[in-house]
């Protein structure tokens, strides 16, 4: 008996949250589980296309179904936890069903449809065909390519049947395979094919004693065989005829720490604060309890230790551990760290690596080959079973929340997670959200704290120059006369500096220096800005993201430039102050090579440079243990911007940054330059007290009905008409507004604050409430309208608790 299963289809114009029902016949029926990605036949020109499996149809009815085409890999990529979570992503991210699960697996997994046309040779001639429409229309035909008098004659030919289209569907996630070879025989017999070749016969000669040397159960690579080995092709070749050798291709993993060393490393005894936060997070292991743990521990806490082990003691129980960090490619230390832990039982998923290889990775987990994922924001939906602990480090980084739909913030999503595998939850900052941090006073959080240093040395001592005094005492208006006294004493005791200059707030944008090119967003008339955290160009209007450019997309050239990051001024400005100084910049621009940023580090570390030159980059993680001064050259860029958060972030960085100083045995210090001394942001951060700074936060957040006393969400509606777009705003609003409380605040319809960008007009609506019940199903309502919306030319996102209101 043939099965039925449900699909979710990947059709972009169409976004369903509602499954198909297709058969499985005998043939593939037992290949299909929950997750597996299939090929079926959609509309009524029947086009394969990928759908996603989400559930088995149980019902007798099998009328007007169609078969499903193929299944694209034994082990599906996703499993029914996963499933089961996209079901709940969609529903709290008001996204639809398949660009959560979209958004769920690494990017390389596309499945693309390709029509080509086929030719009945009794009725037409290849030749004719190819005449017409070229071979490259013929394998891969774009209608929208050809001329109308091109198009009218094909559409002559299929209707006389002269020709077919077909389609094909290419998946664009493909296996690396690699040629390996095995001895088939034994010792002896070898000897004897030996005694059979003629004397001149030197090659074979020496290929066969390699032969008798290798493993019988290992074999060896091919590509081992020519170039460690020497063996011409042709010998090998011969001898794979001759029945020496068997030849297979197998699959490879693409190794993402190819040709790195990993030396192993041991725990270290826990202090008595790490000790207390080691044995709440394994009481709760213990306890299966998925009550979240905040760790607020001061930087250079230990706290990557306290994890370290937690991990270790799940791992010994025989479950899973996720790890997610703020972008990996910043973090290669964090990396680093716990690969000389656990060795090849991590898997690491990040957008540094290449498609291959987050392919491959993933792999790795679906298999259960790996203990320990560590990844980034998306990383959160690692496929791994029988998770233990899921460990969130720097848990109030912005990175967290995805800005495109799915809107999802990784901390919601690895609370409900653990929900379901009844583990704990870890966040750990020296600086938590105060969204996190105010779950602890609700009680719904547990909370530890480590007010110390592993070091036992108390945090750097912060100063703070005004730089309205400083201005003009020092050389340029990036040093104060104290920076630069401070910087020469380090390089005279032969210790090393931080120096960070703030960009956040600053817009970044790329031009070609050979043809002048300037990066914009396909969709809106603006540049695009470069984003250091996430590495990637984004556009502030329309969420937009692409890839740096390591070429310019108009000329081709590499001469590209990125404009103002500053770093590189300052650069020069400290050579003409300090000529003795060696500096390493760390910026977008150096660090755009793969493994750049790693290499980087590597040096300082090894005090091939006194000086790190950076921007928020430098800020994170760092553990250098003879840097003893870390310099702010300026503190307050960000303090201006229209952005609720804006002194929490800066307070974060501050205190990120300070942290970066006096680790080890040497005492640190640190300098800030601002030309706002009485912020209460930095003048916290100068005291490096957290609890004041949340508690002095918290009361404004109260005053303005913020978060985290409010829930924000953020409905936009854009259209090429204006009246369209308003229209519509009104008709959402109209939508929602009925189901509030009158304690909702409702603000808008009001244009964003660049209300027009590219013939396009935006219009929003916030909403901020504390308990609206009602609220959740007039969205989903708005999701539904926006699908209808989507076909007249209106777009429509909801964003819940937005990161940003501009
Ligand atoms: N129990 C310990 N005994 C000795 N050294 C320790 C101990 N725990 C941690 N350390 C060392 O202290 C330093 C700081 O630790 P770690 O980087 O884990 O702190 P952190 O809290 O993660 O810091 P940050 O938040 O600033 O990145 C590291 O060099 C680490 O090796
Ligand atoms: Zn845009
Ligand atoms: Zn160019």
């Amino acid at each position: 008996m043939a099965k039925k299963f449900n699909v979710i289809v990947n059709v972009p114009a169409l976004q369903t949250n509602t499954p198909f029902t297709y058969i499985a016949n005998d043939a593939i029926k037992n290949d299909i589980k929950i997750g597996s990605r299939v090929i079926v036949p959609f509309g009524k020109s029947e086009r394969p296309i990928q759908g996603f499996v989400v559930g088995e149809e149980t019902t007798n009815e099998f009328e007007g179904l169609k078969d499903i085409i193929s299944v694209l890999e034994p082990e599906p990529l996703l499993n029914k936890e996963l499933i089961e979570l996209s079901e709940w992503l969609a529903d709290q991210t008001y996204a639809f069903r398949v660009s959560c699960l979209n958004a769920m697996l690494p990017s390389l997994v596309k499945v693309n449809t390709k029509r080509f046309i086929k030719i009945n040779e009794t009725k037409i001639t290849m030749e004719t065909v190819l005449a017409l429409l070229g071979e490259e229309q013929v394998t891969d035909l774009k209608v929208n390519e050809l001329s109308f008098s091109q198009q009218k004659q094909l559409n002559q030919w299929i209707k006389d049947e002269f020709v077919t289209l077909k389609y094909v569907t290419e998946d664009s996630a493909k296996k690396k395979m690699i040629n390996w070879l095995w001895p088939t025989m034994d010792l002896s017999e070898y000897e004897q094919e030996q005694k059979k070749l003629r004397k001149n016969a030197t090659k074979q000669v020496e290929l066969l004693n390699i032969i008798k040397t290798l493993d019988v159960k290992k074999g060896i690579s091919q590509a081992s065989i020519l170039n460690d080995y020497g063996v011409g092709r042709s010998t090998l070749n011969t001898a794979v005829k001759n029945g020496w050798l068997v030849r297979k291709a197998v699959e490879q993993y693409r190794d993402p720490f190819e040709g790195r060393q990993m030396q192993l490393d041991q725990n270290l005894a826990l202090n008595e604060e790490q000790q207390s936060a080691y044995n709440l997070i394994t009481q709760a292991i213990e306890d299966k309890n998925a009550k979240p743990i905040l760790v607020e521990g001061v930087t250079g806490s230990g706290k990557t230790e306290v994890y370290l082990q937690s991990i270790q003691q799940v791992i010994k129980k025989g479950k899973t551990a996720l790890l997610l960090v703020p972008e990996i490619s910043l973090t290669p230390l964090m990396v680093k760290r716990v690969r000389a832990r656990f060795g090849t039982q991590v898997a690491v998923l990040h957008s540094g690596l290449s498609d291959g290889e987050k392919f491959d990775e993933w792999r790795r987990i679906v298999r259960n080959e790996v203990k320990v994922v560590v990844g980034a924001r998306s990383a959160v939906f690692a496929p791994l079973r029988n998770i233990g602990i899921i460990i969130i480090d720097e848990e109030h980084s912005e990175t967290y929340k995805q800005s495109d739909a799915p809107r999802y913030h990784a901390r919601d999503v690895a609370i409900h997670r653990a929900k379901k595998f009844e583990c704990p939850v870890v966040l750990g900052s020296a600086t938590p959200s105060l969204e996190s941090r105010s779950r602890v006073e609700r009680g719904r959080y547990d909370f530890v704290k480590i007010q110390k240093r592993a070091n036992q040395k108390a945090l750097p001592n912060i100063q703070v120059i005004d730089m309205r005094q400083h201005l003009g005492d020092g050389y340029n208006e990036n040093f104060s006369a104290p920076m630069v006294e401070e910087i020469r004493h380090r390089i005279l005791r032969k210790e090393q500096v931080v120096l960070m200059l703030n960009r956040r707030g600053f817009s970044s944008f790329v031009m070609c220096r050979t043809c002048g090119f300037v990066l914009t967003c396909p969709n809106c008339d603006v540049s695009l800005t470069m984003h250091m955290d996430s590495r990637t160009m984004r556009c502030h209007y329309c969420g937009h993201e692409e890839a740096i450019p390591r070429l310019c997309k108009n000329c081709g050239s590499d001469k590209i430039r990125f404009f103002g990051t500053g770093t590189e001024k300052v650069q020069q400005q400290l050579a003409e102050i300090i000529p003795e100084a060696r500096v390493l910049r760390m910026d977008v621009d150096t660090t755009r090579r793969k493994g750049a940023h790693e290499r980087l580090l590597e040096r300082f570390g090894n005090h091939e440079a006194d000086i790190l030159l950076g921007t928020q980059m430098i800020a994170k993680g760092l553990d250098f243990p003879d840097v003893t001064l870390v310099g702010v050259l300026n503190a307050d860029t960000a303090l201006e911007l229209p952005d609720l958060r804006a002194s929490e972030r800066t307070f974060q960085l501050l205190t990120q940054v300070a942290g970066r100083a006096g680790r080890a045995d040497k005492t640190g210090e640190v300098l800030i330059q601002t030309f706002n001394p009485d912020h209460y942001a930095i003048r916290l951060a100068q005291k490096q007290d957290y609890e004041d700074f949340f508690y002095k936060e918290m009361y404004l957040r109260h005053l303005g009905k913020y978060p985290p006393y409010y829930y924000t969400v953020l409905v936009s509606v854009s259209d090429r008409d204006e009246r369209q777009a308003l229209k519509n705003a009104y008709e959402m609003l109209n939508i929602i507004q009925p189901q509030l409380s009158a304690n909702a605040i409702v603000l808008g319809p009001t244009a964003k604050s660049i209300s027009k960008i590219k013939q396009k007009y935006y219009y929003q609506i916030l909403i901020k409430y504390q308990r609206e019940p009602k609220l959740h199903r007039a969205l989903l309502e708005v999701l539904n309208k926006s699908q209808e919306k989507f076909r007249q030319g209106t777009r429509i996102s909801i964003d819940s608790e937005p990161q940003n209101f501009l």
